[in-house]
């Protein structure tokens, strides 16, 4: 089984320090992770770190895995080349680091991730002429062809819309669940955190705020204290937890006014 711990972790940019001293516990395949925090918390960065884009102190610790390339990375930002087709994007993407030598297994894997996904009318459609959710899905797919046993997803579902983003939380959950594939999203949706992740890693100022399951993790301090809002968990009649907003603290406008 596969597993990622973070040791006394931290990032920066040109001498800037984003983040320090992230430490986490084991985290294994079969779990679905949320990474949660503000907007220019780290989260990004922190996935730059893991996936060994970013250098910086601490340790990175992978255990059982058993390719050389055990983790694939979703950026937010996809750098796809638009003239690129679809099954030719997500082909590259199966290649990244292999021999310039297709073989029929990458063939049927791309055919694989393209039913898998449900995205067979897209798959000769040029890159650039997808829409912003058409290519999140894509990204998705060129994250999957890589088999990866550790899978860093940022904001995979920013684009999407509510049933594709309840589709694929749904989807990662079984994947993580059916073949020991860990999980670790980026997301700022808390509702689909708590509905769909075991496990939730906060950052907020530079460092981990809070780590562990998400049920407990997610409460009304942490709410009001990281996320600014005054906001509680209650489950529905069907037992799905929904996180209920009161309202916001503070006023968004109040910097500008003054
Ligand atoms: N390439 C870069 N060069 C310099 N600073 C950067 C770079 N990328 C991010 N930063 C800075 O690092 C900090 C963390 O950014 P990051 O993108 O990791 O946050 P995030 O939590 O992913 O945010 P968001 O939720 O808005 O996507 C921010 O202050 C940001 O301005």
């Amino acid at each position: 089984m596969v597993s990622l711990e973070l040791r006394n972790l931290a990032a920066s940019y040109g001498g800037r320090e984003v983040l320090s001293g992230i430490t986490t516990p084991k985290l294994t395949g079969g779990q679905v992770v949320s990474l949660l925090g503000p907007n220019g918390a780290g989260k990004s960065t922190l996935f730059r770190r893991i996936f060994g884009i970013l250098k910086g102190a601490g340790e990175v610790r992978i255990e059982g895995g058993s390719s050389p390339r055990p983790i694939a990375y979703m950026p937010q930002d996809d750098g796809m080349r638009p003239a690129l087709s679809v099954y030719e994007a997500v082909l590259l993407a199966r290649m990244q680091g292999r021999r310039l030598q297709v073989s029929a297994e990458d063939h049927a894997e791309v055919d694989r991730v393209i039913a898998l996904l449900d995205m067979g009318r897209l798959r000769g459609r040029p890159v650039g002429d997808l829409s912003g959710g058409q290519r999140q899905i894509v990204g998705v797919a060129q994250a999957l062809v890589q088999r990866p046993q550790i899978v860093l997803m940022d904001e995979p579902t920013s684009a999407l819309d509510l049933s594709r983003q309840i589709g694929l939380q749904t989807l990662m959950r079984s994947l993580a669940r059916e073949q020991g594939l860990l999980v670790v999203i980026a997301q700022h949706d808390l509702g689909h955190a708590l509905r769909f992740t075991d496990v939730s890693l906060v950052i907020a100022e530079g460092g981990l705020a809070a780590c562990g399951p998400t049920d407990e993790v997610i409460t009304p301090a942490l709410l009001r204290d990281i996320f600014e809002v005054e906001a509680r968990v209650e489950r529905c009649s069907k037992g799905i937890p929904q996180l209920m907003v009161d309202h916001r603290l503070g006023d968004l406008g109040a910097e500008a006014r003054h």
